[in-house]
């Protein structure tokens, strides 16, 4: 049984000028000590996604439906505000997007984490003050019981998110849900912070939901990944096959855009369709190189299995009656990266991320 099963998720919102579509019929497990990455451009719906599991999207506007969203086999949608409350921090733990938001400026850093703990176990304030100083150990907060009173303000951007992260782990939870955790901080700090996540998951065997927009942070840390946009997983599955064999392609738009895939542009052309008049068909097919007209006709194509294990992507060619061999991407790769050298470096699945987390170590604090 998976740690959190998400099935059907549809999330849209009532506005003034009609409803968006945001989360349209999206379904992954995240199983425990595995890290599940969400993938996809601005406005594909991610944050809405994460922020659903545990009811944290207003309704109204919003409407959140599911076929299921359960965690440790209880259904998350169906439970009491207090009972959910309860589990959003015994249980899971959150890093949400805008980190800045998640600090009060007016109390100090310690207090905060400190409050964080006794939140969800009832102990001493010392207690606290000495759980809190060890677990700002615990995420790379130099001199923690010397920072301790300091306030927010006083600490840098990465410092900030690693107590952004004490606080989401201060319960230590079996599922983190970490939205972006690392997109405003230079390269050196996102290479601290994810191997920062990926010792607390060895360490306390949680899961972990992460969301970004870079698919070189998927290929630092994902086990499995969820290819998102506008509201659908367009691919998904583990992530050697995807990145071996990305189907989808969007995917492999998006793979194409990385440095050490032969790339480096500035993204896919286009932009995504109307969330509030989302288009027949493929919802990717105004953007799509090898769109036929059927692509713009009937639902959204269903995910169906591509490659090896649970690889699914939701595109027509996999379809009976159509020909895969259009979409699917080996020979055009291989010629791409035949030209740009070895696209699978020892042990990292993109020579970019690998080189710049690498390098990240060694110029401590440039980027
Ligand atoms: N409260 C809201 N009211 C109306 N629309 C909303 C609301 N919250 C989100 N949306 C819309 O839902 C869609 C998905 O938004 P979401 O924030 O989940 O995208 P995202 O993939 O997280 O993007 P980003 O990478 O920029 O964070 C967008 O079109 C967004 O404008
Ligand atoms: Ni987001």
């Amino acid at each position: 049984m998976p740690l959190l099963e998400v099935r059907d998720l549809e999330v849209t919102f009532d506005t003034d000028s009609g409803t968006v579509h945001a989360v349209d019929g999206v379904s992954f497990d995240v199983d425990r000590g595995e890290t599940v990455c969400i993938v996809g451009e601005s406005g594909s719906g991610k944050t809405v996604t994460s922020e659903s599991i545990t009811k944290l999207v207003k309704e109204p506007p919003g409407r959140v439906t599911a076929d299921r969203v359960t965690f440790e086999e209880r259904d998350l949608l169906q439970l009491s505000k207090k009972r959910l409350r309860k589990i959003r921090g015994d249980r899971i733990g959150h890093v949400f997007q805008n980190p800045q938001g998640s600090l009060n400026p007016v109390y100090t850093v310690g207090r905060q984490v400190a409050e964080a703990i006794r939140l969800h176990e009832d102990v001493s304030k010392d207690t606290a003050r000495e759980r809190a100083v060890d677990l700002l150990d615990r995420v790379g907060i130099p001199k923690a019981g010397e920072r301790y009173d300091d306030y927010p303000h006083e600490f840098s951007g990465g410092q900030k998110q690693r107590v952004v992260v004490a606080m989401a782990i201060a319960a230590n939870p079996d599922l983190l849900i970490a939205d972006e955790p690392t997109t405003a901080l230079d390269v050196t700090i996102q290479a601290q912070i994810l191997r920062l996540l990926r010792d607390l998951q060895d360490e306390l065997d949680m899961g972990i939901l992460l969301i970004t927009h870079d698919l070189g942070v998927v290929a630092e840390v994902a086990d499995r990944v969820v290819v998102m946009y506008a509201g659908k997983v367009m691919e998904s599955g583990d992530v050697f096959e995807v990145f071996e064999n990305p189907s989808h392609p969007y995917t492999q738009g998006l793979l194409d855009c990385l440095p050490g895939r032969g790339g480096g542009s500035d993204g896919i052309p286009g932009t995504l369709p109307d969330p509030k008049d989302p288009p027949a068909g493929c919802r990717f097919a105004e953007r799509c190189p090898h769109a036929i007209d059927d692509c713009r006709t009937g639902d959204h194509p269903p995910l169906v299995p591509v490659s090896g294990g649970d690889h699914e992507a939701a595109c027509l060619y996999y379809q009976a009656g159509y020909d895969a061999s259009v979409v699917r991407s080996p020979a055009d790769r291989e010629s791409d990266s035949d030209a740009g050298g070895e696209t699978y470096a020892d042990g990292g699945l993109v020579d970019g991320a690998e080189a710049s987390l690498d390098s990240a170590d060694e110029n401590g604090g440039e980027s």
